[in-house]
């Protein structure tokens, strides 16, 4: 188990992980989530031993990590890193990349491993050809099969879908999911933690899914409770589509104030719907979104809202009734 424990770290004036402790269990997944500048990477580099806390500290099975001031070679020999630039070597084929993580094991193992990694991460086919002449998601699927080829107990990964187009999120998405539970049928679990700006891939994979700000983490938790109760404003923009409202305006949709008419209230888009007796507005906005619609409507001067439709009929400047689909208003804390 991977646990850190108040971990800070500054860079003269900025401060850029502040007190933040996170525990990792063998063969879970968690995401962090933040905008840029929230400290994810340094706190993955943290996590990896690759940077000196100023105080706090990472301990992995009961045994603390040490910073890279305290050791010859910077970093932990059963906690992998994957970079944003990948890192391969770059005059040898994918394949070789692979093996070389698996250079002081016998060949016959390292043959069967490299081939197992190969189908896993879906090289097979390119497994041939040197890093320049596969693409963006072949590169990163084969920094992460260099990553976990001698089965660490922990892979890190920064920004992992980040570069890449919707197919190539997708196959990375279901590898780290795959990864994960395939590799713990063996004798050892892998866990893994990825940091992210996007959390779209986090909430469909990840068990636990963590929000940062200014190098704090302001929320911990499991992806369905982050997405219907967000703490604050930052976390529920940051974990998806959302209409933020103040509670001075719920009766214009039938709804009681609050005792604090400042109070912010979070209505995911899907928890509104159009609806004959609702509250009329005017559409100002119709995006496609492929399986349904994502309409903008303008119920005052002062809110417009977002929801969700599978109605192709609608126009700009058209007049719609809004309705909720249910009570079960969230209220944030800022
Ligand atoms: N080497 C450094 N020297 C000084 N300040 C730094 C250094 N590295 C990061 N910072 C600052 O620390 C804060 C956190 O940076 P960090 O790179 O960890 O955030 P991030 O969430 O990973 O951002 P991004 O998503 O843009 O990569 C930022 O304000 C950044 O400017």
């Amino acid at each position: 188990m991977l646990i850190a424990t108040k971990l800070v770290k500054a860079y003269k004036t900025v401060l850029a992980v502040r007190n933040v402790s996170i525990s990792l269990e063998p063969g879970q997944i968690m995401a962090l989530v933040g905008a840029s500048g929230s400290g994810k990477s340094t706190l993955l580099n943290l996590l990896a031993g690759l940077a000196d806390a100023d105080t706090g500290e990472v301990r992995l099975k009961g045994e603390r990590v040490p910073g890279p001031s305290e050791v010859l070679v910077p970093g932990h020999k059963d906690i992998r890193l994957v970079h944003q630039e990948y890192q391969l070597m770059s005059n040898v084929s994918v394949r070789e990349n692979i093996a070389y993580a698996l250079r002081f094991f016998e060949k016959s193992y390292r043959d069967f491993r490299v081939n197992e990694l190969l189908k896993l991460c879906r090289l097979t086919d390119v497994q041939d050809r040197v890093p320049r002449q596969v693409s963006g998601g072949e590169k990163q699927r084969t920094a992460i099969a260099r990553a976990i080829a001698d089965k660490p107990a922990v892979l890190l990964l920064d920004e992992p879908f980040s570069h890449l187009d919707l197919p190539n999120r997708l196959i990375v998405r279901d590898l780290l999911f795959d990864l994960v539970r395939h590799e713990q049928i063996g004798s050892r679990a892998t866990s893994c933690l990825f940091v992210t700006h996007d959390a779209s891939e986090a909430l469909s994979i990840a068990d636990k899914i963590g929000i940062l700000r200014d190098g704090k983490l302001i929320q911990l938790g499991a992806p369905v409770e982050i997405y219907h109760r967000p703490v604050t404003a930052y976390a529920a923009r940051m974990t998806g589509l959302v209409n933020i409202l103040k509670a001075k305006y719920l009766p214009l949709l039938g709804l009681p104030e609050y005792d604090n008419p400042e109070t912010l209230i979070c209505l995911r888009p899907e928890q509104l719907k159009l609806d004959d007796t609702g509250t009329p507005g005017t559409v100002r906005a119709v995006y496609f979104k492929g399986s349904h619609y994502e309409l903008e409507v303008e119920v005052s001067r002062y809110v417009s809202l977002r929801l969700l439709t599978s109605r192709n009929d609608l126009q700009i400047g058209q007049v719609v009734r809004i309705g909720l689909r249910d009570n079960a208003l969230w209220q944030l804390k800022g």
